[in-house]
């Protein structure tokens, strides 16, 4: 029996003047999945979750939560779901806590406070008030909060954001650990990283649209079963990628100087670059031969960068 879907959304819209910032999105989540919305800045991911928590009203489609079309999101679903609040939400006088106790005082049914703190690692930092908290443990105590009504579906908005390589981590293990008690995730992010590890898997969004779904390896699929070559170039102080492209037409540009040839026949395409690069002053280096990514699904899609 396929898993029940927990959440739908029908042709969403919502529109800022001019700006259409949602603009007919659909999908559907299963119960204990982990779906990744990825996307630019700007691209629609946190006005299409706000709607889903009942922050902000659409101004047009459906949604359904649990087998039924809900015209507003109200606390029978309220109670059912859980939102990372921005840590702006928080009391700075509280402790950590006193946060979770009084945010715990809103719901019927609640978690243990000690539960949320051990499985957000923040046992050092249980007395500590918010004020005196780093980014990174805002984001765990944000995190925690999200989970007080011990809810079936959790909202993760950008979770990570600001936060160095090693805190990224553990919250990534407490998002596994949430998959594996059955919660659905879901997670909106515009780190590629961070979907292709956590998301079962991926709405691809951009300019409020849904540009392309499916598991990362069907994502990447997509693209083509091809191979990158990155490299960065060397040697010369200035050079165009039009004048690169007379020599190599396949060429891309990448950020911080590198570029890529995406390509069926490795061997082929690195020896024609030696080649043609050969007595021209470049010089090639830092090769890196790699399998494509969500980035690359992207950059393929919309011919610009996730991170532009
Ligand atoms: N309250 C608002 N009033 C006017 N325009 C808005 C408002 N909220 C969002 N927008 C615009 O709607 C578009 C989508 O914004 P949204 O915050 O949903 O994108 P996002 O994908 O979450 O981006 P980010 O990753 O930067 O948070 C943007 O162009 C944004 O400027």
């Amino acid at each position: 029996m396929s898993a029940e879907v927990v959440l739908g959304v029908k042709n969403l819209r919502k529109y800022y003047g001019q700006v259409k910032a949602v603009n007919g999105i659909s999908f559907e989540v299963k119960r204990g999945e982990c779906l990744a919305i990825l996307g630019p800045n700007g691209a629609g991911k946190t006005t299409t979750v706000e709607i889903l928590e009942g922050l902000r009203k659409p101004d047009a489609g459906e949604i359904y939560y649990f087998g039924k079309v809900v015209k507003r999101i109200d606390d029978s679903i309220k109670e059912r779901i859980g939102v990372q609040l921005q840590s702006s939400a928080f009391l700075e006088h509280l402790t950590v806590k006193e946060t979770l106790d009084f945010f715990g005082g809103l719901y019927s049914k609640r978690l243990p406070s000690k539960e949320l703190i051990r499985l957000l690692s923040l046992e050092e930092k249980v007395n500590a008030r918010v004020k005196g908290l780093s980014g990174g443990q805002l984001q765990r105590l944000a995190v925690a909060v999200a989970l007080i009504n011990d809810p079936e579906i959790v909202y993760l908005d950008e979770p990570t954001t600001g936060m160095d390589p090693q805190a990224r981590r553990m919250l990534w293990s407490t998002v596994e650990d949430l998959k594996k008690r059955g919660k659905t995730v879901i997670l909106t992010t515009h780190y590629m990283e961070e979907a292709e590890y956590l998301a079962d898997r991926v709405l691809i969004i951009d300019h409020g649209k849904v540009i392309a779904e499916g598991t990362v390896e069907e994502l990447i699929r997509s693209i083509g079963e091809q191979s990158i070559i990155e490299f960065s170039l060397a040697g010369i102080e200035t050079i165009s990628i039009e004048n690169l492209k007379k020599l190599l037409p396949d060429i891309e540009a990448l950020e911080e100087g590198r570029c890529m040839i995406t390509t069926n026949k490795v061997e082929e395409s690195l020896s024609q670059l030696f080649e043609k690069t050969k007595n021209t002053g470049i010089i090639i280096d830092d090769v890196i031969i790699r399998r494509p990514n969500l980035e690359d699904v992207f950059l393929k899609l919309t011919g610009r960068s996730l991170r532009d």
